[in-house]
């Protein structure tokens, strides 16, 4: 009897060959090799019972595809982390001469989404101590990222701010440039709080540095092993590097020559950003941030 691929067994078959097996010897069907047999029983592809993911596997379209495959209706799931980011600083977005470009709201935002989080927009957070007060206040947010104001200038309000919710700074500064003057606080009863420095880059470097990390913490997920990017440039720094890279197309990453900070020229089209040791030499491995 001819079936097709994939249909169920006909009752009273014992053996299910392929079509190019058969070799037609008149009215009788052979197959040459006696041990053939195509047929794929039900529950062959796990035991029942089976753990098919462990727990704290991230959810992507093939774990989606194999609960579907399994008969899994329903998973229980934690996440999205949610991120609200604000902008801040009296000259950001404002009008004439004084004024700057908003222009870290929308790669930062794309970084977090890409790791995965949803990230509402706050509002534009002014130079006053009641705007950053207001930030701190827990609305559902898991985390509340501010570009901007981690510095200790006189217009900067976040460190007043915390002081005032009795927060504290697990991290304060990291030894790493660009953008390690990213803090990270916690509000008793409140959000875990970000502050990225303000300006473009650093804002972007420091979102690709916490971003996996906090929501692996958040979520619990299970500990990955880090991504590792040979290099094909030097870093003649004797600091840690954060640096937007692209491949040179023979297996190793090329780091820019310069990155400048107040603007994204430097990050344009490249493919990962990377965690680049002091005086890494071409060779050297670097870690994927992005
Ligand atoms: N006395 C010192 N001042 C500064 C130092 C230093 O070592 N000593 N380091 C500079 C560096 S590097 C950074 S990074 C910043 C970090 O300070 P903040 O995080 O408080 O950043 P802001 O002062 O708020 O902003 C820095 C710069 O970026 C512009 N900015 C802020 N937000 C945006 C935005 N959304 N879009 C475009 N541009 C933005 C802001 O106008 C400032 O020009 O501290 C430096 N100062
Ligand atoms: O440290 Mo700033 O973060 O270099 O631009």
């Amino acid at each position: 009897m001819r079936i097709a691929t994939g249909a169920r067994l006909p009752a009273g078959a014992e053996r299910v060959i392929r079509d190019e097996e058969i070799v037609a010897d008149g009215p009788v069907l052979r197959c040459a090799d006696p041990r053939r047999n195509d047929v794929r029983p039900m529950g062959s592809a796990w035991p029942s019972g089976a753990t098919l993911a462990a727990a704290g596997t991230a959810i992507d379209p093939a774990l989606v595809s194999l609960a579907t495959a399994a008969g899994v209706a329903a998973v229980s799931a934690r996440g999205p982390v949610r991120i609200r980011l604000h902008t801040s600083g009296d000259e950001v977005g404002a009008a004439g001469r004084t004024g700057l470009p908003e222009t870290a709201w929308g790669p930062v935002a794309a970084l977090f989404e890409a790791a995965g989080c949803a990230v509402p927009r706050g509002p534009h957070l002014p130079d006053a101590p009641a705007s950053f007060r207001a930030a701190l206040l827990p609305d559902g947010a898991d985390v509340v990222a501010i570009i901007g104001a981690t510095g200790r200038g006189a217009a900067d309000r976040l460190r007043d701010a915390l002081d005032g919710v009795g927060a504290t700074l697990p991290v304060d500064g990291v030894d790493v440039r660009p953008g390690g003057s990213l803090l990270v606080a916690t509000v008793p009863d409140g959000p875990i709080v970000l502050g990225l420095g303000g300006n473009p880059m650093a804002a972007v470097l420091g979102a690709a540095l916490l971003a996996t990390p906090l929501r692996a913490a958040l979520l619990r997920e299970a500990p990955r092993a880090v991504e590792l990017l040979p290099l094909a440039d030097a870093n003649p720094d004797d600091r840690w590097r954060m640096l937007p890279v692209e491949p040179d197309g023979a297996g190793r990453w090329r780091l820019p020559a310069t990155v400048a900070t107040p603007h994204l020229r430097d990050a344009v089209g490249r493919r990962a950003i990377a965690l680049v040791p002091p005086l890494a030499r071409p060779g050297d491995l670097a870690e994927r941030l992005a």
